[in-house]
């Protein structure tokens, strides 16, 4: 039987497309004048199936895991702070938590496991995996169970997002040490060394990034010759919300919701997500170029144009959350101006 994650996608439909472009052409502006923003306004209808898209129901899901390559010192602050951001998501002054309620969206965060377990917290879902990942510089991440625990906490989350009547999925992540553990990730199914790949995370200077790539160096050369395929390369060097992330942008693909992907470890879960079901792309819109460094080339890799660039590195589906306007935006355009015959306006 074929895994579910290797189900293909749903394809967006090529005839709304079509008439959503039309509409862009008879709207009271110069063809092209609204550049990106008409363009988005005929993906986003072809990927809802809707002549109107619309953006009003947003739901993000933040996945939160702990990693046990953090031991190796890879990130500049300590592993504590993945679980007590837990409920500081839930309480409302992290970031994400602003941005959601700013935009009325639906706001879920998803426990997979951290090391310091704060326990039950009103407003956060424990689908806990283990404590942590183990540490990819002398073992696997995790095992194949561990992998389709948290790959399934991503599908989950985003059938609670349809069942809510979600038009837009956005996954977020929190977990200290995950930028090592997506670059590395990202190394290897891209064939990149560890230095054009490895950035600051959450502020490592020159020397701290140095040891970091050494780290990662350290774990492609622990699981060489086991690292061709995605599923085995997630599972051996990656993260239960890196896994979560890639379970959840297949699934959104397959029932037919758009994705707003956010930053560098949002993306390296996009690239394995469409290694393993390449018809995910067309699902996956990219709201902004992190400041990690390793997003550009991840991006790339994807043909993905981001839509901003405001040197963002928060991850937790910050930078999606502030792209949502341009989206609503670019909606609100396409639905409410008039037509050339509507307005009496002449043509060329
Ligand atoms: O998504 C990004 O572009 C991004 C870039 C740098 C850091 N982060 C966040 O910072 C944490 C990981 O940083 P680090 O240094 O611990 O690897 C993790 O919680 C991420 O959400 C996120
Ligand atoms: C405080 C803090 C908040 C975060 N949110 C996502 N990653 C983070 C990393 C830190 C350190």
């Amino acid at each position: 039987m074929t895994h579910w994650m290797t189900a293909p996608c749903i394809e967006p439909d090529a005839a709304v497309a079509a008439m959503a472009a039309q509409r862009q052409a008879s709207l009271t502006k110069p063809p092209g004048s609204l550049g990106r923003l008409e363009a988005l306004a005929i993906t986003l209808a072809s990927l809802q199936r809707r002549d109107r898209p619309c953006v009003d129901q947003v739901h993000i899901a933040v996945f939160a895991a702990d990693h046990g390559l953090a031991e190796e010192g890879v990130s500049a602050f300590p592993q504590a702070v993945t679980g007590e951001m837990l409920r500081n998501f839930a309480t409302g002054g992290a970031a994400i938590a602003v941005l959601a309620r700013e935009l009325g969206a639906t706001l879920e965060v998803i426990h997979l496991g951290t090391v310091n377990d704060p326990g039950e917290i009103a407003g956060v879902r424990r689908a806990i995996v283990a404590q942590s990942s183990a540490n990819s510089r002398h073992a696997d991440a995790m095992s194949g169970v561990q992998l389709e625990a948290a790959c399934a906490a991503g599908r989950d989350a985003v059938d609670r997002a349809l069942a809510e009547g979600a038009d837009l999925f956005i996954g977020g992540d929190m977990g200290i040490g995950n930028t090592a553990v997506a670059s590395a990730l990202a190394c290897a199914l891209l064939g990149e060394v560890p230095e054009a790949l490895t950035g600051a995370g959450t502020g490592l200077d020159a020397a701290g990034i140095a040891r970091k790539a050494a780290v990662i160096g350290d774990v492609l050369r622990f699981h060489d010759g086991h690292l061709s395929s995605p599923r085995e390369a997630l599972r051996r060097v990656g993260g239960f919300e890196i896994a979560a992330l890639t379970g959840a942008f297949i699934a959104a693909a397959q029932r037919g919701l758009p994705v707003l992907v956010d930053g560098f470890i949002a993306s390296v879960a996009a690239l394995a997500a469409v290694a393993m079901q390449p018809t995910t792309r067309p699902w996956l819109i990219f709201a902004h170029r992190s400041h990690e460094r390793g997003h550009r080339a991840v991006l790339a890799a994807l043909r993905a144009e981001p839509l901003l660039d405001l040197q963002l590195r928060l991850g937790e589906a910050s930078g999606a959350a502030v792209a949502v306007p341009l989206l609503r935006m670019a909606c609100a355009l396409h639905r409410s101006m008039a037509t050339f015959d509507e307005a009496g306006v002449s043509r060329v």
